[in-house]
This record gives structure tokens, C-alpha cells and sequence, in this order.
């Protein structure tokens, strides 16, 4: 099945919400509210960036990140590769698949949401660069030992801390921009 094609894999669902202490929860009163199940307050609507969040492009659940690392990691241990697999060397592995992502987007000016122009090849190819990606990523997170998945929890509740909707909805400043 296609990685991209969201509308076999992946139907319109309710999003899991993270609250700004890192909490995650698909069950909290904010997931009814990401998903956009009924309609969004004011507040709400600034929270999930408006309507468009209706129809947003969702994930199926799984595999989790530390499924991804227990898979990857068999891969690189029935192959005796942990020998290869340091951390910089995992970090080179992961740019030049970001390089392989790049190609296929370089000459083809803006690209819109949905890819809508892409052919099935192309996007099949894009869905095994991005997972190069990942799957590197997530190696470099395990040799470093960095709990990936609570490290972004505690990333975005920064962002969010960093980044108040109140203050910059609309406004793609960096944060250093804003003078108060
Ligand atoms: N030493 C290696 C080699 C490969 N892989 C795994 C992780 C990546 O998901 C994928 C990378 O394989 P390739 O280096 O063959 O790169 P591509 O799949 O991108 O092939 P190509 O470079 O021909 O596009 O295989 C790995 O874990 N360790």
C-alpha cells in the first residue's frame, strides 16, 4: 500500500492532541476537538489552525517509534552491522537520504498539498526516501540515547511556550522577531 495514499491507509479520523505539559492523549477533550468532529470553537479553531483541519491528512497508528526502533534494530543486528552504525555515521546515512528526498522535489517549483500532480511511482519513491529518513533518525536517536518520543513531547511543549497562538497566529516570524 502506498505510504502517501492517505485515502486507503489512513481515513479521516480524530487527531491525538499533546497539551502543552506533554501529555498525549487521543481520548481528552482536545482530540474531539483536533479531529474537528463537531464544529470548533473560536479558540479552537486557532488551536488546529482552522477549518482545513477538518479534512486533515491523518497516520494509521502504527508502527510506533519504538516499534520502528525494535524493527531497525533487528534488521542492523542480524546483519552484525552495529559495527558500521555509530552515530555520526548513521547522522551522514540520514543527510544523504534527505539529499534523495530533495531530488525529487528539486525543479519542480511550489508542489502542492497532496501531490496531486505526482504520479504513483513518484509517490511510492518519495514514501521510501522519507522512510530512509525515519528509519536513520530513529537509529541515531536509539545509538545517542535519546528517548525520541518523549524528547519531541518536550520539544513542542516548548514550541508552544515559544510560540503562543494567541500572539503569532498568522505570522511565520521567528520568534526572536517578536520585540515584547
Ligand atoms: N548500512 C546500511 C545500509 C542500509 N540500511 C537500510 C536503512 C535504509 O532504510 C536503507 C538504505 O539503503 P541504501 O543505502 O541502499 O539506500 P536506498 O534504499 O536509498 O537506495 P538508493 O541509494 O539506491 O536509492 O537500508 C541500513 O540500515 N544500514
Amino acid at each position: 500500500m502506498m505510504a502517501t495514499n492517505g485515502e486507503k491507509a489512513c481515513g479521516v479520523k480524530d487527531e491525538s492532541s499533546v497539551s502543552s505539559n506533554g501529555a498525549f492523549g487521543s481520548n481528552s477533550p482536545s482530540a474531539a476537538v483536533n479531529g474537528a468532529a463537531k464544529e470548533a470553537s473560536p479558540a479552537s479553531k486557532l488551536q488546529n489552525g482552522g477549518a482545513e483541519a477538518a479534512k486533515r491528512f491523518t497516520f494509521t497508528s502504527e508502527p510506533t517509534i519504538e516499534d520502528i526502533r525494535r524493527l531497525q534494530a533487528e534488521f542492523t543486528d542480524e546483519r552484525d552491522w552495529n559495527q558500521f552504525h555509530q552515530p555520526r555515521n548513521l547522522l551522514l546515512a540520514m543527510v544523504g537520504e534527505v539529499g534523495e528526498v530533495s531530488e525529487l522535489f528539486q525543479w519542480r517549483g511550489e508542489v502542492a498539498e497532496g501531490l496531486p500532480d505526482w504520479t504513483e511511482s513518484e509517490r511510492e519513491q518519495l514514501g521510501q526516501e522519507l522512510s530512509d529518513v525515519l528509519i536513520y533518525l530513529v537509529e541515531l536517536a536509539e545509538k545517542c540515547h535519546v528517548d525520541l518520543p518523549q524528547a519531541v513531547l518536550r520539544k513542542m511543549a516548548l514550541n508552544r511556550l515559544k510560540y503562543p497562538a494567541s500572539k503569532v497566529h498568522g505570522s511565520a516570524k521567528k520568534y526572536t522577531e517578536y520585540k515584547d
